[in-house]
C-alpha cells in the first residue's frame, strides 16, 4: 500500500513585510570627507583586479574609508534588508528582550537595546542593535519569527557579502601588499567560527534638547574591531570620519554605494599601513533631523583563533612598517580582541562614555573621541 506523505513546506522566499522607501538626500551643504570609489564590476575583467587594487592603495593612503559600487546586490534586495530591520525594531521591546545578547561576556549576537551607553554626563545612547552571525552550526541561536520568516533572504544577503564582496576587498588587500591573493581569504572562511556579523541599527531621532546635551553626538568617535565594515545606508548624513590631520568630515551616503572602512584587525595585520580610521556619527542636519535613522551593516572579523601578528610583507618593508610598533599585540586573537573590547565597553554600564585611551587587553588600548 502506498504511504501518503506530507508534501514538502513551502521555502519561503519572501515575508509579507512593507517595502522600504527611501527618504530623500539632504540638501544641506556639509564638508563631506573625499573617498575613492572602487567599481567592483571591474574585479572579473582583464587587468581589471590590478587596477583596483592600485586605486584602493591610493585611496587608504590617508585614510581607512571608501565606497564600493556595483557589487552585485540591487536597490530592492537592499531595500528588503531596511524593511527586515524595521520589522524587528518595530516588535515590543518584551519580545526583543528575549533575545538581549550577553554583553557583559562580550557576547554581542542577538538584541541591545538603546540607552546602555553614557554618551555625555546624563546623556545615554539611542542606538537599538541586532546582531546576526554566521549562519553555521556552532553559531547558530534562537532568533525572532520575523528572522526565522526571512532566513532565506538575510542568508543570502549575507552570504552575498561573504562571497562575492569581501571575497574580492580581501583578495586587493593582498595584492596591496604582494601577497598570495588569498591569504586572508584563508584566515576569513565562512565556514570557521569567527565574530562577523550581520547588523540591523536604529537610531532614535533626538529632541532639539538631547542633542545640545550630547553636541549632537550620537555615537562617539571609534575603531571598528576587525577587518572590514560595510556600511549599506539610507540617504541620511550622520557618519563622520577623523582625518589624520584631527577634523571631522562628513561620509557621503550615495545611493547605490556601500560605505567601507577598514577596522582593528586589518591595522594590526599591517603595523597599521592599513588604517582603522576613527569615526563617529552625530545628529543629521535640520531637513533630515526628524529620522529614525535605520542602517544594516556587514562586519568582516578574522576567524577567532588569527593570532594579530603583523603580516611579513615586501610591501610593509618598503614603505617602513615592517616594525613591530606594538608588541603588547602580538599574541592576542582576533576573537579575543572583540570580546574584551565588547566586555569593557559594557562592564563599566557608561562604554563609550570616555575619551582618550582606554586599556583593553595585555595593555593594547583603544582610542574613543567626543
Ligand atoms: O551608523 C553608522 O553610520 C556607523 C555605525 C558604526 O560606526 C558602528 O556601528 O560601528
Ligand atoms: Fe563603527
Amino acid at each position: 500500500m502506498a504511504t501518503l506523505t506530507e508534501p514538502p513546506a513551502p521555502v519561503p522566499t519572501a515575508v509579507d513585510i512593507p517595502t522600504y522607501h527611501q527618504i530623500p538626500e539632504t540638501s544641506a551643504d556639509l564638508d563631506w570627507a573625499d573617498l575613492a570609489t572602487l567599481d567592483l564590476s571591474q574585479f572579473d575583467q582583464p587587468g581589471g583586479k590590478s587596477q583596483l587594487a592600485k586605486q584602493l592603495f591610493e585611496a587608504i593612503q590617508k585614510i581607512g574609508f571608501f565606497y564600493i559600487i556595483n557589487f552585485g546586490l540591487t536597490q530592492e534586495e537592499v531595500d528588503r534588508q531596511f524593511s527586515i530591520g524595521r520589522e524587528i525594531f518595530n516588535l515590543p521591546l518584551e519580545e526583543k528582550l528575549k533575545f538581549r545578547a550577553e554583553l557583559e561576556k562580550g557576547g554581542y549576537n542577538g538584541y541591545k537595546p538603546s540607552g546602555l551607553r553614557e554618551i555625555s554626563p546624563g546623556v545615554f545612547d539611542n542606538t537599538e542593535i541586532f546582531n546576526i552571525p554566521k549562519f553555521i552550526p556552532a553559531l547558530e541561536r534562537p532568533q525572532p519569527e520575523i528572522v526565522n520568516k526571512n532566513r532565506p533572504i538575510i542568508e543570502g544577503f549575507a552570504r552575498h557579502i561573504h562571497d562575492e564582496i569581501v571575497r574580492k576587498l580581501l583578495t586587493l588587500f593582498a595584492i596591496i601588499l604582494e601577497l598570495p591573493e588569498d591569504y586572508f581569504l584563508k584566515v576569513h572562511r565562512y565556514e570557521e567560527k569567527s565574530d562577523c556579523h550581520l547588523r540591523y541599527m536604529k537610531y532614535h531621532r533626538r529632541t532639539e534638547e538631547e542633542n545640545k546635551k550630547s553636541n549632537g553626538i550620537w555615537s562617539k568617535g571609534h575603531t571598528d574591531f576587525g577587518s572590514l565594515t560595510l556600511l549599506f545606508r539610507q540617504p541620511v548624513a550622520a557618519l563622520q570620519v577623523r582625518t589624520p590631520e584631527g577634523a571631522w568630515k562628513w561620509v557621503k551616503p550615495y545611493p547605490g554605494s556601500i560605505t567601507v572602512n577598514l577596522a582593528d584587525s586589518l591595522h594590526f595585520l599591517t603595523n597599521g599601513f592599513l588604517k582603522s580610521s576613527v569615526h563617529r556619527v552625530v545628529a543629521p542636519p535640520p531637513d533630515q533631523r526628524d529620522v529614525d535613522r535605520l542602517g544594516v551593516l556587514y562586519f568582516v572579523r578574522p576567524e577567532d583563533d588569527l593570532e594579530l601578528r603583523p603580516v611579513v610583507s615586501q610591501v610593509l618593508q618598503r614603505l617602513g612598517y615592517d616594525q613591530i610598533t606594538d608588541n603588547s599585540a602580538v599574541g592576542i586573537t582576533a576573537g579575543d580582541w572583540v570580546k574584551a573590547r565588547v566586555a569593557k565597553g559594557v562592564d563599566r554600564g557608561v562604554a563609550r562614555s570616555d575619551v582618550g585611551d582606554q586599556p583593553i587587553l595585555n595593555g593594547v588600548v583603544a582610542k574613543y573621541y567626543d
